[in-house]
């Protein structure tokens, strides 16, 4: 059981790996809540059971903080490279919503033709082999204890040792993985007739579990140079692996198409992206949709990310969608870092909440959408005849027909070609013999069984499908690339009591600095490197530039690595002003009216912080309904204290921003010695405010307190309460 208090023990995970056995196989749905239930004081429409741990969205503390989750599976997908930092993120992700964890395979494995062992780290995502598998797995159990919500887990079944992945994959309950061999034959240049006779392999062992497979006709949206000229061929492609996947074993509930919105602003992306949706979702009914976000036109730019993500799941709420995946906000810029990944699950569960129930307001206007809708799908039927009539898929592939950029039927002949009999792995594919016998179950194809045996695998006491104690654990193969080196620095930082900031990997020291310059952008970035060596920081690297104006400003987010540890020993944890129960507060201004009179004294002009601390509307004091008489801006000392007289004010509130020739403490004095001379200090609290006020210096100098940078009405109503209780005592 994990405690929400401590960091996943590693050590702990990797523990006994030889003996793991994963608890269930295949994938689970989110538990969906009746239509009107209630979370907190609103009713839902689209929601499931809610979590027992979570981190709700940032506004949630208003509403009782609630964590409502979407009745749509929320994927977040990592790819750091150590599969024991990718657990620390999942684990995060999981608490922000995700209960879909799917982790990218190291750069080539598809052009591995093997199975990769031990846990070597990978480069821009993960070497996928069953010691990574077992250990992440075995992570997610607890998990998915913690949230109280199961967890699928995901990868990818692809390249030329895919068979051998689908088996790896249903033998550690891997609970679902892309497969589509398309992807092959288009983006991995491997041959088709090995991609196509690999891909029925692998899929009638991912039905024996009920994996849930995700296509890959994303990829054609990713690869083409303007996405919505491809929409036709989307369609089609959706198709071709839907039958193959149907033909190999597959139920419709188990396959889900991967669908992203092509394109975007400043595209008028909904008059493309809307009619796409519903003409997919209409020929594909029966299956499931994978929505996921836009990747084509991702740039450096966070926050245009994050709104091209929100319009592209205002897409899956106004049509349908099973799954939501989710693409980090900076997948424009770096391997994905921990917030990113976070950021992006966080936008799929805000706006998938936002418009829970939408639909009872807003419908597509059928007549408008018609037109568009039938239009695709006739280019898309018009592409699959000419397809037959070029002999076939692999006839049209070896013409070029896929990825090309025109808009079916036009052409424009930039397709990816692949040769029938050429690419990877040409020529791998053998015919079984008559007598080809193999005893393992979940075998596609000709296998000449014996007459009356149960299972195949009764051949040889069982396979490890049924027996996975035949299932042969090999821990590392790689002395110096493995988890355990790894494993050593962290050790001996963990022993120092020691940290450094990180963005992917534990104190990989990497941070993010975010800065603007009156300069035009090329002197910007120039500045921008010149102050983060100036800062001593190491290794700076622009990573986004917006320009505010060619000759105005230009602001830069740049990288860089600390060169040095922090001390977690030597940390001083700044006091938190103590609040009362917002409840206590009212209770108590409600039976004992408390009025004090506001001013900034001196002078001095400043007056919108005093403001915060008083209006309802920045949630202010006059919110627990304390009464206020407001002096406004350099207010004499004497008017403050003449006018708590006046009022019979409980507290006088003294703003004071200006702090030169230290007139702040003049004025503290002041106000304490005036008080005294009239004979109310005892009478009455008298508390300063500013953002170069300390409790200490206010209080050193006759006051009862001083509250600096970041104080809400909260913390000052919360003092003045607690003052007049232990007064009334
Ligand atoms: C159908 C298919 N098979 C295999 C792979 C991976 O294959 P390599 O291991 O060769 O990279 C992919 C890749 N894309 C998936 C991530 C994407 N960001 C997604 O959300 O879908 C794929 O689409």
């Amino acid at each position: 059981m994990l405690d929400p208090k401590k960091q996943i023990d590693i050590d702990e995970i990797l523990k006994d790996l030889d003996k793991y056995r994963p608890k269930r196989k295949g994938w689970t749905w989110r538990k969906h809540l009746p239509d009107g239930s209630k979370i907190g004081e609103y009713e839902y429409y689209q929601v499931s059971e809610n979590l027992k741990n979570s981190i709700p969205l940032p506004a949630a503390h208003y509403f009782g903080n609630i964590d409502p989750q979407p009745d749509v599976i929320i994927t977040s997908e990592i790819a750091s490279g150590r599969f024991e930092d990718d657990i620390r993120r999942m684990r995060m992700a999981a608490w922000h919503g995700a209960d879909h964890i799917m982790v990218i395979r190291t750069l080539g494995q598809s052009h591995y033709d093997s199975l990769i062992e031990g846990t070597p780290e990978g480069v821009g995502g993960i070497p996928i082999t069953r010691k990574q598998l077992r250990a992440t797995r075995k992570a997610l159990d607890l998990i998915e204890e913690e949230v109280g919500r199961p967890i699928n887990f995901h990868s990818y079944v692809s390249g030329v040792a895919g068979p051998e992945i689908a088996v790896l994959f249903a033998e550690e309950g891997v609970n679902g993985a892309h497969q589509d061999p398309q992807y092959n034959v288009l983006y991995r240049g491997i041959n088709p007739i090995r991609s196509f006779v690999d891909a029925a392999v692998a899929k009638k062992i991912m039905a024996s579990v009920n994996m849930l497979q995700i296509d890959g006709a994303h990829n054609a949206n990713a690869s083409a140079k303007l996405a919505w000229t491809v929409m036709p061929e989307l369609l089609v492609q959706h198709g071709i692996n839907c039958m193959y996947s149907l033909k190999a074993g597959m139920r419709k509930e188990y396959i889900a198409l991967s669908t992203v919105p092509p394109v975007v602003s400043p595209m008028p992306e909904f008059r493309y992206n809307l009619p796409y949706a519903v003409a997919l979702r209409e020929l594909f009914d029966g299956f499931k949709f994978r929505a996921q976000m836009n990747t084509r036109y991702i740039e450096s730019d966070l926050f245009d990310a994050t709104r091209i993500h929100v319009l592209n799941t205002l897409i899956s709420r106004l049509t349908s969608a099973d799954l939501q995946s989710t693409i980090t906000p900076d997948e424009g810029r770096n391997v994905p870092w921990h917030v990113n990944s976070i950021r992006g699950v966080e936008t799929a569960k805000h706006t998938l909440i936002a418009l829970d129930g939408m639909k009872k307001y807003v419908k597509i206007d059928e007549k408008e959408i018609r037109t568009k809708v039938r239009e695709l799908k006739m280019r898309a039927i018009l592409m699959l005849e000419e397809i037959l009539e070029m002999g076939g898929y692999f006839e049209a592939l070896e013409a070029g027909m896929f990825v090309d950029n025109g808009y079916y039927p036009e052409r424009i002949g930039d397709g990816i070609a692949r040769k029938k009999d050429g690419e990877i792995a040409a020529n791998t594919v053998v015919p079984r013999d008559k007598d080809y016998m193999a005893p393992v179950c979940e075998h596609f194809g000709y296998n000449n069984l014996p007459e009356g045996v149960e299972k195949p695998c009764d051949l040889i006491g069982g396979c490890t499908f049924h027996n996975p104690d035949k299932i042969q654990f090999i821990d590392e193969l790689d002395e110096t690339d493995n988890v355990k080196i790894r494993l050593e620095k962290i050790r001996d930082m963990k022993k120092r009591n020691v940290i450094k900031p990180e963005v992917e990997w534990f104190s990989d020291g990497w941070i993010q600095l975010d800065m603007t310059f009156a300069l035009p952008e090329e002197l910007a970035e120039a500045a921008a490197i010149t102050m983060c060596e100036k800062l001593g920081l190491e290794e700076p690297t622009i990573i986004h530039k917006s320009v505010l104006h060619p000759a105005e400003g230009t602001y830069i987010e740049v990288k860089a690595k600390v060169p040095f540890e922090i001390e977690v020993d030597k940390l001083v944890i700044p006091k938190k002003p103590e609040t009362l129960p917002e409840e206590e507060i009212f209770e108590f201004v409600k039976n004992n009216p408390i009025h004090v009179v506001a001013g900034t004294v001196g002078n001095d002009e400043h007056s919108v912080g005093l403001r915060e601390i008083l209006d309802i509307k920045h949630g202010g004091i006059e919110k627990y309904g304390i009464k206020y008489t407001y002096l406004g801006t350099s207010v004499p000392p004497e008017k403050l204290i003449d006018a708590a007289i006046e009022t019979g004010a409980k507290a006088i509130l003294a703003s004071m921003i200006i702090t030169h020739n230290d007139v702040h403490i003049q004025n503290m004095k002041k106000l304490h010695e005036l008080a005294v001379e009239k004979g109310i200090r005892d009478k009455i609290l008298i508390i300063a405010g500013g953002t170069q006020i300390n409790n200490d210096l206010a209080v050193e100098n006759g006051l009862d307190a001083g509250f600096g940078r970041g104080t809400k009405g909260i913390h000052v109503a919360s003092f003045i309460v607690k003052k007049l209780k232990q007064q009334e005592k």
